[in-house]
């Protein structure tokens, strides 16, 4: 298959996260004879540097004229600090979303055996948790009407749904739904907000299309407790936008990082698939931080092309470096690898198998660290 990929590395640790991506995407498509050409764009705060725009018409062209994107990461300290900024990195990314119309936000989160004792939480607790986030991610408070007073002493954000931006990824969150444990629960503020009561009314109606799905109701407050308290009992989670930011970074710490937790973001005729991470840019140029994200965000973006037999090699050397502990700090406190090492160690992993990544490197099983 010839696939061209629009690479949006971003800021922080975007880029390094990304070339390891690209590493692992070259793994597969050696081994199984796909093309995939890249073209870099640029978006977020080294936009911004470039350009004065964080996310600069060529951008959003080449991603138009792309089979699908691969993004890293935006944002920087300097906006961070500066709330009065009013040109800021996180506009590109979520002006993106909306030219692109990419209403759905695929946020998987899955337990690995070897990880569940370096999770903060007990091993009975998340064990077997297996559930999936459908956040919607064009609408709600993040694109509402917004406003600061001109003395600065009122501001406001407007929460707005309409029903076909409701129904729209509900119907895919049941399909989902359908074909795993055929669960779905609607997380919603609906004893205080208008814009939740709207969404309970219509995932009722929708409910009837999809009978032999159970669904469950929760208001958010209780289900960010719920997630920590007895998270098995989740299978597909459904949520407008901003509860469904907050609670994927919160359910992360049932994987054990949030550098394990990758995410396709779909529209009608688009498709980009990102960690759900940050740029975190205390990390930046340390290779440091976990690419695994990004890595299984590529595995997502193969599976929307139907070239499963190629995400499953990349989630299997996943799973193996993490048996393996060839893991970063995050995951490992005593003997990490770097960034680099991870993805290396993955390419070679799909290509032939772990030896190559160890005689290349000339490390003793488990022993070394080569950070
Ligand atoms: N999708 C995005 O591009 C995105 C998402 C979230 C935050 N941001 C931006 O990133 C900047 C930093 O925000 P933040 O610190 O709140 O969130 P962050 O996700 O960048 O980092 C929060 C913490 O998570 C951990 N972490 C994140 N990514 C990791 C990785 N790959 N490997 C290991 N550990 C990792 C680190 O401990 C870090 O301190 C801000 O400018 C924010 O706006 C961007
Ligand atoms: C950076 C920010 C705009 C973004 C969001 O809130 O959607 C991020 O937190 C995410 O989860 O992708
Ligand atoms: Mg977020």
């Amino acid at each position: 298959m010839n696939l061209k990929i629009a690479l949006l590395p971003g800021d922080g640790i975007g880029p390094e996260v990304i070339q390891q991506a690209i590493k692992v995407l070259d793994a597969v498509a050696e081994k199984y004879k796909h093309t995939f050409e890249y073209k870099k764009a640029s978006v977020g705060a080294i936009a911004i540097d470039e350009t004065g725009d964080p996310l600069p018409d060529k951008t959003l062209k080449i991603c138009a004229e792309s089979d699908a994107i691969l993004f890293g990461a935006i944002g920087d300290p300097k906006y961070d600090n500066n709330p009065s900024a009013k040109v800021r990195p996180e506009q590109g990314l979520l002006k993106l979303r909306k030219s692109l119309g990419l209403f759905a936000n695929i946020r998987p989160l899955t337990t690995y055996d070897d990880l569940i004792h370096k999770s903060n939480l007990k091993p009975e607790v998340i064990r077997g948790t297996n559930f999936v986030i459908y956040r919607e991610l064009t609408s709600g408070i993040y694109f509402g009407k917004k406003e600061l007073s001109e003395d600065g002493k009122e501001a406001f954000d407007t929460c707005k749904y309409t029903i076909e931006e409701i129904d729209r990824i509900t119907h895919l969150a049941f399909k989902a739904a359908q074909v795993r444990r055929k669960k779905l629960t609607l997380v919603d503020k609906s004893n205080v907000l208008e814009t939740s009561r709207l969404w309970r009314k219509r995932v009722a109606e929708i409910s009837k299309s999809y009978s032999n799905v159970l669904v469950d109701y929760l208001f958010v407050d209780n289900a960010a407790m719920q997630l920590i308290l007895n998270p098995t009992q989740f299978d597909v989670i459904l949520t407008e936008n901003m509860f469904g930011d907050i609670l994927s970074d919160e359910a992360s710490v049932i994987s054990g990082s949030i550098g394990l937790l990758a995410s396709a973001s779909i529209g009608t005729n688009s498709a980009m698939f990102e960690p759900i991470h940050g740029s975190f840019p205390q990390a930046k140029g340390k290779n440091i931080a976990n690419p695994l994200a990004a890595i299984l965000s590529a595995a997502m973006l193969l599976d929307h092309f139907e070239l499963y037999d190629e995400a499953e090699d990349i989630r299997i050397a996943v799973e193996k470096s993490i048996e393996l502990n060839i893991t970063t700090p995050d995951l490992n406190s005593t003997n990490h690898f770097s960034t680099t090492n991870v993805g290396n160690f993955l390419s070679d992993f799909i290509l032939d198998d772990e030896n190559t990544f160890y005689n290349k490197n000339n490390i003793d099983l488990g022993q070394s660290t080569i950070i």
